[in-house]
């Protein structure tokens, strides 16, 4: 059985598989993403005991670092994450590097020769995880080369696959082009395009909470389902990637993926099992249905904003068009508030609004499903508006999910009040799970592509924002509204719903479990 089979077939979905042999190629070894993220992943599946026994790191970048010199900066930064000196050592026993430039044949060379030597004395079968976390602007020349030195192909017993980090492509156009490229080297099954949501414990949730219970499944509709909410807020600004954000704004870096896949994973029908070709289908079969947005009316649909000075967390924080490498004149977006309509059976006349946004008042990720008024209220007369019920599956930070019903609070009176029903992860299964990247580095290893954005659905959702990205780009500006650094974005965004005779629910930390109680 090979390892794929064996890890989708096992019987038990709690256990962790550790992968057979592999190894993994990062280009762009020197970036942000590699030593921010990659390498305490890997290390902590080493410390885990979940990576192959047969496993080596190569990392691969334009910087001169000497190998000793890359262990050493590997080591320093895994101790300031307090991390075990012993275990260091033997991690970095197994990290080697080297140098070179992408659009060299000679890197190629060197590499071919480098990986020639480590798959011989780690035993890895020739079993090569590239991983492409350089500058997106690089991707194809790397592509072309691992192709033309034979380093995509496969054997029997050896696989090729190569991750790409995201943004994969900038419009319908580019993303294609790159997907042409990559399948003249590669088959789909050999591509990984990441999207880190997917990892996310909470995000995978999301399904397991729907398809592993019956209970919510009948009222999953347009029956009882009045609105869906998404907001993916943040409090940082654009840090140290100003040259990259300045490129992509928000919807790029955003809705595209991460906010899309949230998305289609709340609307899309049950998969026949969990195997990834089934899973996909669904989701590209969601995205399909959403109904596409015309040029001329993208501004009925859309809210774009971008955050001038304000306060953070009791901090002053500067105007986008201040940070640093961001063009003074920028009208680039770092807000985005969507009316979102799927035309199929389940969703019929539901919207879905989603939200997401640099510098707003605090870090929250969450699903927010809004459900419809009792058909007949016998409170009315009292004039008492109740409160929808309302299901929330917090993603970040504190992963869990809420149910928010009416109940009766205890007293002579009649007098009701919303009651919260919360689970929090933590706090229930007492430990954290893995970090997004360790989830899908071992689902790389292991060959398993649920977790993974397939062709076609990268394809449908760039048509999808092809046109919105257009339509701005024509009107520059004009349109782009302004919001202060620690709100919630612009009063357009709020506008969006209220249009609708709806509104945003209230993330504020304050307003939380304070609903007024109704007395009659
Ligand atoms: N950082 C993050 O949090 C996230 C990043 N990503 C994506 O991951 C990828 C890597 O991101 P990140 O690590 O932040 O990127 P960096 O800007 O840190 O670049 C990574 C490395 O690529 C090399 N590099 C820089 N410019 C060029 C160039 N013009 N040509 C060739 N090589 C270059 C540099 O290494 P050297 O000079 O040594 O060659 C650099 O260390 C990007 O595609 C990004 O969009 C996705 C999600 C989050
Ligand atoms: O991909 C990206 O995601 C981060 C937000 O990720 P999270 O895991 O912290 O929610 C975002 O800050 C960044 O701009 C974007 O490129």
């Amino acid at each position: 059985m090979d390892q794929i089979t064996k890890h989708l077939s096992r019987k038990n979905i709690c256990e962790e598989i550790k992968p057979g042999a592999s190894s993994l190629i990062i280009f762009g070894a020197s970036g942000d993403l590699t030593f921010r993220k990659l390498i305490p992943s890997i290390y902590t599946l080493f410390k885990k005991n979940l990576l192959p026994n047969e496993f080596f790191l190569l990392g691969v970048a334009r910087s001169k670092f000497t190998e000793e010199e890359y262990r050493q900066e590997i080591k320093n930064r895994l101790l300031e994450e307090n991390e075990d000196n012993f275990i260091i050592s033997k991690f970095i026993e197994k990290v080697f590097y080297i140098s070179g430039f992408y659009d060299d044949d000679s890197l190629y060379l060197d590499l071919k020769n480098k990986l020639n030597y480590l798959d011989k004395v780690f035993n890895t079968h020739e079993n090569h995880l590239f991983y492409l976390s350089t500058p997106p602007n690089v991707y194809l020349e790397i592509i072309k080369r691992l192709g033309k030195f034979n380093l995509t192909k496969e054997s029997e017993n050896s696989y090729s696959r190569i991750i790409i980090e995201k943004p994969f492509g900038s419009n319908f156009n580019t993303s294609k082009e790159l997907d042409e490229e990559l399948h003249k080297y590669l088959n789909e099954t050999q591509i990984y395009r990441i999207d880190h949501y997917l990892g996310k414990e909470t995000v995978q949730n999301i399904m397991m909470l729907r398809f592993a219970n019956i209970v919510f499944e009948p009222i999953w509709n347009y029956k009882y389902i009045d609105n869906v909410q998404i907001t993916v807020a943040e409090t940082l600004g654009v840090e140290h990637r100003a040259g990259y954000f300045e490129q992509a704004g928000l919807l790029r870096d955003m809705f595209q993926n991460h906010m899309m896949q949230l998305l289609t994973l709340v609307a899309m029908e049950p998969p026949a099992s969990l195997e990834d070709t089934s899973v996909r289908d669904e989701k590209t079969k969601l995205l399909k249905a959403i109904r596409p947005f015309e040029k001329e009316k993208i501004n009925e649909y859309f809210v774009r904003g971008q955050y001038i000075e304000g306060m953070i967390n009791g901090k002053e924080v500067p105007a986008y068009k201040e940070e640093k490498n961001v063009n003074p004149d920028s009208f680039v977006e770092t807000f985005v508030a969507a009316k979102f309509l799927i035309d199929n059976w389940r969703w019929s006349g539901v919207p879905f609004y989603l939200r997401a946004g640099k510098r707003l008042k605090r870090k929250v990720t969450e699903i927010a499903i809004i459900f419809k008024d009792v058909p007949h209220s016998i409170f009315a007369k009292n004039d008492i508006t109740l409160e929808k019920n309302a299901l929330i599956l917090n993603i970040q930070p504190d992963e869990g999910f809420s149910l928010k019903i009416q109940a009766k609070q205890p007293g002579s009176k009649l007098c009701l009040n919303t009651l919260t029903m919360d689970f929090n992860y933590d706090e229930f299964f007492k430990f954290k799970g893995p970090d997004a990247y360790e989830r899908l580095l071992l689902d790389a290893m292991l060959g398993d592509q649920t977790l993974f954005v397939r062709s076609d659905a990268m394809e449908i959702s760039w048509k999808i924002f092809t046109p919105v990205l257009e339509k701005w780009e024509e009107e520059k500006h004009n349109g782009l509204r302004l919001y202060k650094a620690g709100t919630w974005g612009p009063k357009e965004s709020f506008e969006l719903l209220s249009k609708d005779n709806r509104s945003w629910r209230n993330l504020d930390f304050e307003s939380e479990n304070l609903y007024e109680s109704k007395i009659f």
